[in-house]
């Protein structure tokens, strides 16, 4: 299977009062058609500026980003307008994303009427009924309002409006983390029924553990703008070799969805990506760094089939906590 985005070393950073911000650092992945790659990392560690980066809704500072077999690094106000059709993006907060003074049929028909897709006005209501079936609200609600709606109602309109110029790849940034609970599941579904319909491909940005299994075949994990840990989902969940993946996903008993996660093994805040020097990101809060983890940039190993890793330590620490599990199950033994 082939491809449909890869992204090689793209870097984004910010100019801010206290430096140079490296939001996204040098980070490397390849997504394939009809596939999800579940983005996950604390907050701050920049998955929304990759997601962004990538489908071009702020430029990046270096790199490359292909896309279907293209070249899109650096594109003119006329390719962008054509790439917006192929890569969309739906939002966390429906509410905030979408303006207040505008009806349902009329938000849903604005992407469609930017770009000029319908001759007559009888066309596009046709097309703004169905893309509303699609996402499954009624057509009375066509009149109302945002804040007439609740949050799930809300994100359906994210998502006809995402869907509306038919694109291909869709970020997804933390599409659920506003809803109730019990909504959340609904929109997954939904989002996961045109993904098989459509062949859609998404990035799906969370910081949710439970909802990143049971959305993603890659996972992708970040810290402080890079690249710490990828692999597919399952075998993510079985084995994590990053020290910081496995404090992270720790905290994630139960793979249900929107489930409470209170345990956490991550000690300490998370540093800030400004006047990053040499040396490993994690390393002031990783229980295993030694003065290497200080000195030196890890890079990303495969250190399993598909399974990438940057960490000086990853290794040894994984042998250690085989032997350790090994250890533990021979102690449960009982020969009596
Ligand atoms: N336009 C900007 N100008 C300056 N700094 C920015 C800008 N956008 C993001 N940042 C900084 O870049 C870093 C990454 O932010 P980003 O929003 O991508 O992280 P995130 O992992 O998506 O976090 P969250 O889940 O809280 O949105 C943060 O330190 C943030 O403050």
């Amino acid at each position: 299977m082939s491809a449909i985005l890869e992204v090689v070393n793209l870097r984004k950073y910010f100019e801010t009062p206290r430096g140079l911000l490296h939001a996204v650092d040098d980070v490397s992945f390849a997504i394939e058609r009809g596939k999800t790659l579940g983005v996950v990392g604390e907050s701050g560690c920049g998955k929304s500026t990759l997601g962004r980066t990538v489908i071009h809704l702020q430029e990046p500072t270096s790199g490359t980003i292909v896309f279907e077999g293209r070249d899109i690094s650096r594109v003119d106000e006329h390719q962008l307008k054509d790439l917006r059709e192929d890569m969309q993006m739906i939002f966390q907060d429906p509410f905030s994303s979408l303006n207040p003074r505008m009806s349902v049929g009329q938000l849903i028909a604005e992407p469609l009427l930017i770009y000029r897709k319908h001759r007559t006005e009888r066309e596009l209501a046709r097309h703004v009924a169905q893309l509303m079936d699609t996402v499954g609200l009624a057509r009375r609600l066509a009149n109302s309002y945002p804040h007439e709606l609740d949050g799930g109602r809300r994100q359906r309109i994210g998502v006809a409006r995402a869907l509306a110029l038919e694109p291909k790849f869709i970020v997804c940034d933390e599409p659920v983390s506003a809803l109730d609970v019990s909504i959340q599941a609904q929109i997954i579904n939904l989002m996961q029924d045109l993904q098989e319909a459509m062949n859609l491909t998404y990035m799906f940005i969370t910081h949710d553990m439970s909802v990143v299994r049971h959305v993603s075949d890659d996972i992708m994990v970040m810290y402080l703008g890079s690249m710490v840990e990828f692999a597919d989902s399952e075998e993510m969940f079985n084995i994590r070799l990053h020290p910081y993946t496995q404090a992270l996903l720790a905290a994630v008993p139960i793979p249900v969805i929107g489930a409470k996660k209170e345990r956490s093994l991550l000690k300490g805040e998370i540093t800030s990506p400004v006047g990053l020097g040499d040396g490993c990101r994690f390393a002031k809060r990783c229980p295993y760094a030694g003065d290497q983890c200080f000195r030196e940039t890890p890079r990303l190993d495969e250190l399993r089939p598909h399974h990438f890793v940057a960490c000086h330590r990853a290794r040894e620490i994984n042998r250690l906590s085989l032997d350790k599990r090994l250890e533990l199950r021979l102690e449960r033994l009982n020969f009596s």
